[in-house]
């Protein structure tokens, strides 16, 4: 480990299904107090990239690092640094939303004192401390969604992971979960993977990592890819990159 580590550094990264590449030699790095968005399309390889980050799958080829720590030679150094937000939906719907909290502490081997101390800090931080009580069935997706990031953070990483994190949230709650998420980033200097098939959730100052059939296509801020693609948006230019040399 070394304090210039980047938050998330992927090196030549490749896995396979049997004969099916899903991805092929990727890598990239976020810094801390970035927000990265890895845009791609169904099938482009990104829910892969998340397994082989979180070290559920282990990489066929490349090497995964959690600010300088190597997820397949130290899983636990590298994991306590990592908060994940799976795109389904992971809360129990019948525990109160501290419940639901204080169990993701325990998990992570914090004391039930603590554990109280740092739930009701992050539905503070979640904008929800009044909700404690209720039940998580209760919550409209949205609040779902603010409550399983505040439980990623729980334990203080300093990455965030977050799959496709908008699906099935209306109009309103996206934005608010967006805003919510770079509030972190610049509050915090929280690193952020935001995975998306989603262009509208990107900004021109966001890092972009575009991901099609398993490559890496771009990399760099979104207005820079724009640029280089000459395109007039984020769409164009994803367009332009996805279209050609197929196969
Ligand atoms: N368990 C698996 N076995 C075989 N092939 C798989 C498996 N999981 C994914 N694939 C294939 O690997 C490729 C990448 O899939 P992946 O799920 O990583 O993409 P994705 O960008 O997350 O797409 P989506 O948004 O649809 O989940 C696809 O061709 C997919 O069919």
């Amino acid at each position: 480990m070394s304090a210039e580590a980047p938050a998330l550094a992927l090196k030549n990264l490749s896995h396979s299904y049997g004969v099916r590449k899903a991805l092929d030699d990727v890598s990239f790095n976020i810094e801390s107090g970035s927000f990265t968005a890895l845009l791609g399309l169904n099938g482009a390889g990104k829910s892969t990239l998340f397994s082989l980050v979180t070290g559920l799958y282990a990489a066929r080829g490349g090497s995964v690092e959690i600010f300088g720590y190597d997820i397949a030679r130290q899983p636990g150094e590298a994991l306590r640094r990592l908060g994940v937000v799976f795109q389904a939906r992971t809360l129990d719907l019948e525990l109160s939303v501290m419940q639901n909290l204080a169990y993701h502490a325990a998990l992570h081997g914090i004391g039930p004192v603590e554990g109280k101390r740092l739930a009701e800090a992050a539905l503070a931080r979640a904008g929800l401390a009044e909700r404690g009580k209720d039940k998580a069935r209760a919550l409209s997706g949205g609040q779902m969604r603010r409550i399983e990031i505040a439980r990623a953070l729980l334990h203080g990483p300093r990455l965030l992971l977050l799959d496709e994190p908008t699906v099935g949230l209306d109009i309103k709650a996206r934005a608010d979960i967006l805003a919510h998420v770079r509030d972190l980033v610049k509050r915090e200097g929280l690193a952020v993977l935001w995975t998306t098939h989603l262009i509208d959730e990107i900004e021109p100052q966001d890092d972009v990592v575009v991901l099609h059939k398993g490559r890496a296509l771009a990399k760099g801020s979104a207005a820079d890819i724009v640029a280089a693609q000459g395109a007039a948006g984020v769409g164009e230019a994803f367009e332009r990159l996805t279209s050609g040399g197929e196969g």
